[in-house]
């Protein structure tokens, strides 16, 4: 059925407004900050409470025992992070946390829809920007409604890559994001940049502003939604060894064209991290 998911579709993007606005109105007050993994990896009670709000929203509409959900804070109290073949919804409900914290102006509600472990469709809500991006698979992506399309750039000399630090903080796993960045930088290319959410990234991607965003340590929430706005903009997106993407596997590159994602791959020093459905080791 060609339209089976239109209705799930539209009610993402409703729903992921309505919790920027949440974010936007928690964004004036005072906000008390946790710790999860470790003490730059940040949560706030905005957090839990627009992922709470997402969830109940999309059950509510579609019924709580057909779909799956996998939101970034209900697993980080322990829900498991296992993609089935069910339509399941990938939900980061603050995409850019240490941002929110900070009143860093880039913040994002990522939503997206697999089904038999596809992307259907994503829809990420910069709600600071307002600025609503979204995609289909098959049916484009767009920016407040307007197409949008990647960058035609294929000279690597003339791009911009956005590359983030992540929240591994060992000096090891530094070096090598370092040692990336600065080879990368001196190919050289025009500038390297991050917003500090990697679904912001992928919509800068999408709709041109940069050829490349790369990162090793995101999370399935981060990214899916992203994946398919790239996608359906006309980019692509690959493993950092340059085999397929897989949005479980923590690390990605999205680009524009395959000749500037080569290039980037080229230089990515890899650094291992747990995939985000590695069974869980109990200590
Ligand atoms: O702010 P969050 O949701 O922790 O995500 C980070 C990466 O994990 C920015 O994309
Ligand atoms: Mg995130």
């Amino acid at each position: 059925m060609a339209d089976q998911w239109q209705e799930a579709y539209d009610f993402a993007v409703q729903v992921a407004r309505a919790a920027g606005a949440v974010i936007r109105k928690a964004g004036e007050e005072e906000i008390k900050v946790q710790t999860k993994s470790c003490t730059v990896d940040l949560v706030t009670k905005t957090d839990e409470r627009v992922e709470k709000i997402i969830i109940g929203s999309l059950k509510e509409q579609f019924g709580e025992g057909t779909h799956c959900f996998i939101g970034e804070e209900s697993v980080s109290k322990g829900q498991p992070c296992i993609l089935t073949d069910k339509p399941t919804w990938i939900i980061d409900p603050v995409d850019g946390t240490t941002n929110f914290v900070h009143g860093f102006p880039f913040v994002a509600v990522s939503i997206a829809f697999a089904v038999n472990k596809e992307i259907e469709f994503g829809v990420v809500y910069s709600c600071m920007e307002d600025k609503m991006y979204k995609a289909r698979k098959g049916q484009g992506a767009f920016c407040d409604d307007e197409p949008i399309q990647v960058s035609d750039v294929k000279d690597i000399h003339k791009s911009i890559i956005i590359c983030e630090h992540g929240t591994d903080r060992s000096p090891e796993t530094v070096q090598k994001i370092f040692s990336t960045q600065k080879k990368i930088l001196c190919i050289p290319v025009h500038g390297l940049r991050g917003s500090g959410t990697a679904a912001t990234n992928m919509c800068l991607v999408a709709c041109g502003a940069v050829e490349a965003f790369f990162e090793i340590g995101i999370h399935c929430w981060d990214i899916a939604a992203g994946a398919v706005i790239v996608r359906e903009a006309g980019g692509l997106l690959l493993d950092v060894d340059g085999g397929p993407f897989d949005v479980m596997s923590r690390r990605m590159v999205s680009g524009n064209n395959m000749v500037i994602v080569n290039r980037i791959i080229k230089e990515i020093e890899i650094f291992d991290t747990v995939r985000d459905d590695a069974p869980i080791v109990k200590k």
